[in-house]
Parts: structure tokens; sequence; C-alpha cells
């Protein structure tokens, strides 16, 4: 598992730290290990020709630092310095091994130096940064991303917001980011997270002084230790029955997806419910659903016993007798996954307030809105305000309507009123394409039916589901159906890896 803390939590944590140490040991360590992630990108040492983009902060103090580090080893070095401050100590230390200073002399001209440079390395702003990247900063970062040098972000690339992500103005894109002392939200989430490149993570000493991680990223291991695996006792009804009502006369597409998506996660059996013309096509599809003829507003199958969870939503409608199912279901005791129509009758739009409904539950629920369907819920931000800031947008969800919310888009993220927020760190711009919502829902269904806990079965349902679009067709373009073949493929890569 990854941890990352926000900015607050690791100044206070850096404080507690450099209060018992002599001053500047702190950052030797970050330049230090910013130099030798540097040394491992460079073709060869000596004689390598280094630029550093040097802020006016501590930022630009551990690059001044970590350019020493390189000049004693051999490498030239120079620093383009912007903003009216320069770190006094790093810039000296620099000059003394060799290195050379001097300001940015503005973009109208390129600069040979950047232009020359076999590593560039962004020393700008870190932790410290606030909004979009002023000039002469700005115009220092484009240069360098039209430099032909590999960039290397110091703690995260500037221009990105350490805790949401968002990128307000210009930011760097970096091939590598060195980040210290703990991961920072920013690096995990879209926009911020698709700048960082590879992050590599530099211990400095303050993991003992650090509270508990605000955002986790899981990895493979993680997710093998959550999936359920069958004992030699399982029979279906234990396995877990899951109850999909998606799909209508207008989207059959929907339940076949669903049901699919369901049956290859793994589950005891699945037992859909709708129309007639889509209970034969779901049956055509997979023949080992359970399905039965149903009037949306007959909901008598279930009772805890027969179901073990229920996804509503996908494709099924907005008419009045989709809002009585959606009642009727989130008056179950099971775990239920609210998703696509059953979102917009939660949000309201049509005369019925079920939102209220979700928050007296007290069996686990998941809503699973991409950014518009959020948007709607909430009722006071666009859709482009929570593809910005998505941990925030999530986690407001998930505190108004108490229950676990699973935002899908750039960056799956999952939020929940107690705990901390988890991103996803699989998947492909690829999955956007009609119909693989569907499938997730499906997915993340089957394991809440086989008892796995609601922000667990949330995490490895969005994993799953990126890592069969990353895997069944090598990085070609994937249609919902083809997850449908990619599902087993993740799962057997997840257990070969745990
Ligand atoms: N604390 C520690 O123990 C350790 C910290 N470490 C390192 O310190 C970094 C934090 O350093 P920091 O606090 O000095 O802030 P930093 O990120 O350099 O930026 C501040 C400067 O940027 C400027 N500025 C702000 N926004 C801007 C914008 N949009 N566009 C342009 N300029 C902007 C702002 O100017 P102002 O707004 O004040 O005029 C100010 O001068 C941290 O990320 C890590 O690398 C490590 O050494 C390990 C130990
Ligand atoms: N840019 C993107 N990068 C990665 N995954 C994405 C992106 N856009 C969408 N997705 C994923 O694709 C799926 C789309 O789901 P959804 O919006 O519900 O579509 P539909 O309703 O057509 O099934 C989600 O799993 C989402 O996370
Ligand atoms: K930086």
């Amino acid at each position: 598992m990854l941890y990352a803390h926000t900015v607050d939590v690791v100044r206070e944590a850096e404080g507690a730290l450099m209060a018992r140490l002599p001053e500047g040991v702190l950052m030797r360590r970050a330049a230090t290990g910013l130099a030798t992630e540097c040394i491992r990108l460079l073709p060869a040492v000596y004689g390598a020709r280094v630029v550093l983009m040097v802020g006016s902060g501590d930022n630009g103090g551990d690059a001044l630092y970590a350019g020493a580090a390189l000049a004693r080893r051999g490498v030239a070095v120079r620093a383009l310095t912007a903003g009216s401050r320069v770190h006094q100590e790093g810039a000296a230390a620099l000059r003394a091994a060799g290195g050379r200073v001097r300001a940015f002399a503005g973009s109208d001209a390129d600069d040979s130096d950047l232009f020359g440079a076999d590593l560039i390395v962004d020393g700008l702003v870190g932790i410290g940064g606030r909004g979009g990247l002023r000039e002469p900063h700005a115009g220092l970062a484009a240069q360098a991303a039209n430099a032909p040098a590999p960039v290397v972000a110091v703690d995260l690339p500037s221009g990105i917001d350490a805790d949401t992500g968002e990128v307000a103005g210009y930011a760097v894109r970096a091939d590598v980011t060195v980040t210290f002392g703990t991961h920072k939200p920013g690096l995990f989430v879209d926009p911020g997270a698709d700048r960082a490149g590879a992050v590599r993570l530099v211990d400095i000493g303050i993991g003992p002084e650090l509270p508990g991680a605000s955002v986790l990223r899981p990895q493979p291991v993680d997710i093998a230790g959550l999936l359920p695996t069958p004992g030699a006792e399982a029979d279906k009804y234990r396995r877990g029955v899951l109850a999909v009502r998606a799909g209508s006369d207008r989207f059959r597409g929907a339940a076949v997806l669903a049901v699919g998506g369901a049956l290859r996660t793994g589950v005891g059996m699945v037992r859909y419910g709708g129309p007639e013309r889509v209970v034969d096509q779901v049956l055509a599809r997979w023949p080992e659903t359970v399905a039965a003829v149903l009037d949306p507003r007959q909901s008598t199958d279930l009772e805890p016993g027969r179901v073990a969870a229920v996804v509503v939503g996908p494709g099924r409608g907005t008419d009045p007798g989709d809002a009585d199912e959606l009642d009727a279901v989130l008056d179950s005791d099971v775990p239920v996954l609210v998703d696509a129509d059953g979102l917009t009758l939660m949000s309201g739009e049509t005369g019925r307030d079920l939102a209220d409904r979700v928050r007296e539950r007290s069996a686990p629920t998941l809503l699973t809105p991409h950014a518009g369907e959020l948007a709607r819920l909430l009722g006071d931000v666009t859709r482009e305000d929570v593809e910005v800031r998505r941990l925030e947008h999530a986690r407001r969800a998930a505190r108004s309507f108490g229950c676990a919310v699973l935002l899908k888009g750039s960056t799956t993220v999952i939020a929940h009123p107690d705990g901390p927020s988890v991103v996803n760190p699989t998947g492909t711009p690829l999955l956007a394409s009609a119909g693989t919502g569907d499938v997730l829902s499906g997915a993340v269904g089957a394991l809440l039916a086989s008892g796995v806990p609601v922000v667990e079965a949330a995490l490895c349902g969005a994993y799953l589901h990126g890592r069969a679009a990353e895997l069944v067709h090598g990085g070609a373009p994937v249609s919902a159906s083809d997850l449908l073949h990619g599902l087993p493929l993740a799962l057997a890569e997840v257990r070969a890896d745990g």
C-alpha cells in the first residue's frame, strides 16, 4: 500500500523532526536522495549536463544541494533561477562545487543551456506552491517541456496542487518525480498524477512522525489479499447471490454487461429480474443466470437469505416504476450498489427524494457516479469542478449521503464518511466507452455479494476492471464486452502476484 499525506500534516511532521535535528539535515537527506535518482537517469555521470530550474523556496534549495552533489561527481550543473529570491546556502554550495547559478533571462529566446541539457531538474515550487505557476516560472517550465531532456520533478511537478492534484494553470510534466518523506495526494489523482511520471519516494526520516494517511493507493499484493477465495465447503449460496436490476427494453445491453461483469468476477449466483426481452437476451449470453421476468415494482425476491447484495440502475430507466423499484431495493438490508439511472433518480430530478432513503439505510450502500452524475448528486458544482478536485467532491458526497462513493473517470477514487480515501492505480483512457461502467457495477456487485466490505469491494472491482482493460488487447481499443474477457486475465495476474 502507498500512503499520501496532506501538506499541513507533512509540515507538522517535518517540524517535529527538525526540532530534534541539526539545521539543514532534512534538506540534505532530500537532496542526497534526489541526486541519487538523477544519477540513475543519466547515461554517464562525468561530463553530463544537468540544468536546475530553481524557484525561491526550499524546493529550489533541494535542487541546488542535489546539483552540488552532482557537480562534485563531475557533472556540469547550471542553475536557472526564477523569482525574486534564491536559497542562498544552496546556491553557495553549488558554486563551491563548480556549478553555475544565473537568473533565467525570460522566455523571449530559447535558453541554450536548457536545450543542451541531458537532464532537467524542476525545483521551481514544491508543497509551498499556490495556484497556477506565475511568470517567469511558467515560461521557464514551458521551455523545459520543449527541450529534449527528461525532467525530474523535486517533491512534485511544479504547478500541481499537492493536496488535490488540481492544475490551475501551467504545470510541469515530469518523467520522474522524487518525493520526500511521504507521497502527496496530488501525485495519486489526475490531473496531477498524469504530470508526475514515475514517482520515487525518498525516506527522510519523517515516517514515525506521520499520523495515518488521508489517501491510500493499493498495490497488486494488497488486492490479492482482499479477494475472496472459495473454501472447500463452498456452495453457490455461501459464495453469494447477487441480484441485478439493470437494463430495460431501451437499454438491453446494460443488463447483459452487468450480469457478465458479476459472473466473470466470481459469485455463487446471479439473479436477474427485468422485462421479458431483456431476460431473453441475458439468458442467451449467460445461460447460468437465474432470470425472471419482473415488473419493476415487484421486489419481493430481495429478502435477506435469497440475495446477498443488489446492483440497481444501469440502463434501468427513470420512470416512476423505476423509482419505486429503487425505493424497494434501498429498503432491503443487504449491500446495495446504485449506478447510472439509479443515481439520476437519487438526484431528485424526478421529484422523489430517494437520497434520504440512502441516508436512512443501515446496510452498506455504494454510489458509483461519473463526474457528471456526481455533480448532479451534489447539486451545487459542475462536472468540471468535480473533474479537477476529484477527492474533495467524492468525500463531500460520501459525507452528504452517509455511504461509500466510487467516483469514476481518469482516476477512480473511493471515499467513505469514515477512514481514508482510496485511489485505484489501474485503468486507461480506453475505458471511456459506452457500457464499461455497466461491467464495473456487476464486478463490484459480485464482490459485495461475496461478503467483501464495501470500500474493499469497490477498490478490488475498480482495480480488476482497469487491469482488464489494460491486459485484454495489449493497448488496442477495448469495448465493454472485451472487458468480460479481460477480467479473468486480471484475476489470474492478481492471484499470481499475491
Ligand atoms: N519543510 C521541510 O522540512 C523540508 C522541505 N523540503 C522541500 O521544501 C519544499 C517546500 O519548500 P517551501 O515551503 O519553501 O515552498 P516551495 O515549494 O519551495 O515554494 C515556495 C516559494 O514558491 C513561490 N511560489 C508559490 N506559488 C507559486 C506560483 N504559483 N508560481 C511561482 N512561485 C510560486 C513562493 O513565492 P511567494 O508566493 O512567497 O512570493 C515561495 O517563494 C518541499 O516541497 C520540499 O521540496 C525538503 O527539503 C525536505 C525538508
Ligand atoms: N479518461 C479515463 N481514464 C480512465 N478510465 C476512464 C476514463 N474515462 C472513463 N473511464 C472509466 O470508464 C468507465 C465508464 O463508466 P461510465 O461513465 O459509467 O460509462 P457507461 O455508463 O457508458 O457504462 C468507468 O470505469 C470509468 O472509470
Ligand atoms: K517541483
